[in-house]
């Protein structure tokens, strides 16, 4: 199979994913006990998971990518179209009757970005499951009235105007944090925090499920290492020294399971309030710290910029399918600086 259709150089890249996948099926289709599967997720044992037939695992070894990095140096799956099923997906999350808390920021007038952002995710992010949606912001009163999916709810949770938008980034990690720890811990077992200046435009799902879920940021897909804009300055605490980095994520969206959300967060926040005691922003504020965090604890999935493009950008040809964008803003007329 690897000889015949894939060039010798990709054929090393996706070698690893190819076994992890066969071998994942192994154990799948060996072991009706479910539990390791479940475990690994963190959640119940409640629930019974479908048997997923061969015939699925055949179909599946035949939708490897070989243009595109499919897995990372220490083996974490990167997603793209065409490297999952969404019926093998949806056979082992819809059952376990998950419910993902998504957090999402709209203050000043990023309140006007909601409408859309709510009304694309309600036509395609996790569609079947139950979503909580935590709005933060300073006026609770503006949120619109969208209307929702059974089993998807929303919250509002209200936060103080800034007038730097830099500071809502910064404090952001923050109150992230404090919401897991009074609600969001009872309420979901994963979550994913996102922007609000996006829409969703394709199927945007269950296979973005992990344990710790980062995205390849859009503008540094192709760029060296040696050009990422990560904090470069040795006395703030998102510091990267030149000979480190795998790859430069987007602070738009990251996410996971809760517990490991609340450590990231928690640390990003520390590493904040520090660097403030210090007068020091980082260079991309808590997208800088977040950089920093991934390094020391890697994300056990990537997302491909399938999940985070944007309207600005000219599509390349790896992307097949763009599933969530960020739309092109007027600054000057958004930002409160
Ligand atoms: C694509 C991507 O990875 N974007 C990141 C990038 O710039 P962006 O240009 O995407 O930042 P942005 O202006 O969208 O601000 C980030 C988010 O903060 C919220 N917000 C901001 C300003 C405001 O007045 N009101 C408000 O609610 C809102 O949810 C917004 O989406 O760098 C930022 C760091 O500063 C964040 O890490 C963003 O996630
Ligand atoms: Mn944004």
């Amino acid at each position: 199979y690897k000889d015949k259709i894939m060039p010798l150089t990709i054929c090393n890249l996706s070698s690893h994913n190819f076994m992890l996948i066969s071998i994942f099926y192994i154990i799948f289709s060996q072991h009706s006990e479910r539990s390791k599967v479940l475990l690994q997720h963190g959640v119940g044992l409640s629930k019974t998971l479908t048997h997923i037939p061969t015939k699925v695992l055949t179909m599946k070894l035949q939708l490897m990518r070989g243009d595109v990095l499919t897995v990372t140096s220490w083996l974490a799956p990167i997603v793209w179209e065409g490297t999952f099923d969404s019926a093998v997906i949806d056979g082992i999350y819809k059952p376990l009757n998950v419910t993902i808390a998504t957090t999402v920021f709209a203050v000043g007038k990023y309140i006007t970005y909601l409408k859309d952002f709510l009304e694309s995710a309600e036509k395609h992010y996790m569609v079947g499951y139950n979503i909580n949606y935590y709005i933060f912001t300073d006026q609770p009163e503006n949120i619109p009235a969208v209307t929702l999916a059974a089993g998807r709810s929303l919250w509002s949770l209200r936060v103080p105007a800034f007038n730097r938008w830099q500071e809502i980034s910064l404090q952001r990690m923050s109150f992230i944090r404090k919401a897991i720890e009074e609600q969001i811990r009872k309420e979901a077992s994963f979550i994913f925090c996102l922007d609000v200046d996006m829409r969703f435009d394709n199927h945007w799902g269950a296979e973005a499920l992990g344990n710790l879920v980062a995205v390849i940021h859009p503008w540094f897909y192709q760029a060296s290492r040696d050009s990422f804009p990560y904090e470069r300055r040795p006395e703030s605490l998102a510091y990267v020294h030149a000979d480190e980095g795998d790859f430069y994520y987007g602070g738009a969206v990251f996410g996971g399971l809760i517990d490991e959300v609340y450590k990231l967060t928690g640390t990003c926040e520390e590493h904040l309030v520090i660097d403030k005691g210090k007068d020091i922003e980082a260079v991309w504020q808590e997208e800088s710290h977040l950089n920093w965090y991934f390094i020391y604890n890697k994300p056990t999935k990537l997302l491909s910029m399938e999940y985070l493009w944007s309207d600005e950008k000219v599509k390349i040809t790896e992307l097949k399918v763009v599933r969530l964008s960020t739309i092109k803003k007027n600054l000057a007329a958004v930002r409160p600086n």
